[in-house]
């Protein structure tokens, strides 16, 4: 399992690079990425949030949790100017979930783990969550959708919890 960074962390704000080298190396983080974000659990994760800056994303919307999608070097082609909101949360910021607007339907076009180019066609959750994963690569997180307040507040009572967590394992 890799260990996920916690918000404000730093590191969660740097631009992840293009993938060039379709490896075996690549298809490891894949399946690293895959089995953190199954454990966590959760039903997508980016490298970013992993400390691996490159544009790698897995995701999984499927009720039995059996459908691994991979996205390598996404970008979002085209957006719908209709939007919709959702309640959104991350594994980097646990426990806290907002509702953020975000256009309904995105394509968006990828390449697979062989570095094979296709095009998907997506809306309702893996919209949201496509939109939310990519927006990992380039730096940004849900929180910084909200007011200047509330991530102020988000961002102490992450903090807080991190000191929390490290005084007991010294205690
Ligand atoms: O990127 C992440 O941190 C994983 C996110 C992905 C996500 C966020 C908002 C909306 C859709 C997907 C989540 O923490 S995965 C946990 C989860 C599970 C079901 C529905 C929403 C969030
Ligand atoms: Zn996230």
């Amino acid at each position: 399992l890799l260990p996920i960074l916690r918000y404000p962390d730093p590191r969660l704000n740097k631009v992840a690079e293009p993938v060039t080298v379709f490896d075996e190396q690549l298809k490891t983080l894949v399946a690293d990425m895959a089995q953190t974000m199954y454990d966590a659990p959760g039903i997508g994760l980016a490298a970013p949030q992993v400390d691996v800056h490159r544009q790698v994303i897995v995701i999984d919307i499927s009720e039995d949790r059996n459908t691994l999608q991979v996205f390598i070097n996404p970008e979002i082609v085209t957006a719908s100017a209709e939007k919709a909101p959702y309640d959104e949360g991350c594994l980097s910021v646990p426990g806290i979930y907002e509702e953020v607007e975000r256009p309904a339907r995105v394509t968006v076009r990828a390449q697979d783990v062989n570095g094979k180019f296709f095009d998907i066609q997506a809306e309702g959750l893996m919209a949201v969550c496509l939109q939310h994963e990519i927006d990992h690569l380039k730096g940004f997180m849900f929180v910084d959708y909200l007011s200047q307040l509330k991530r102020n507040r988000i961002k102490t009572r992450m903090l807080k919890e991190e000191r929390e967590k490290k005084r007991e394992k010294t205690s």
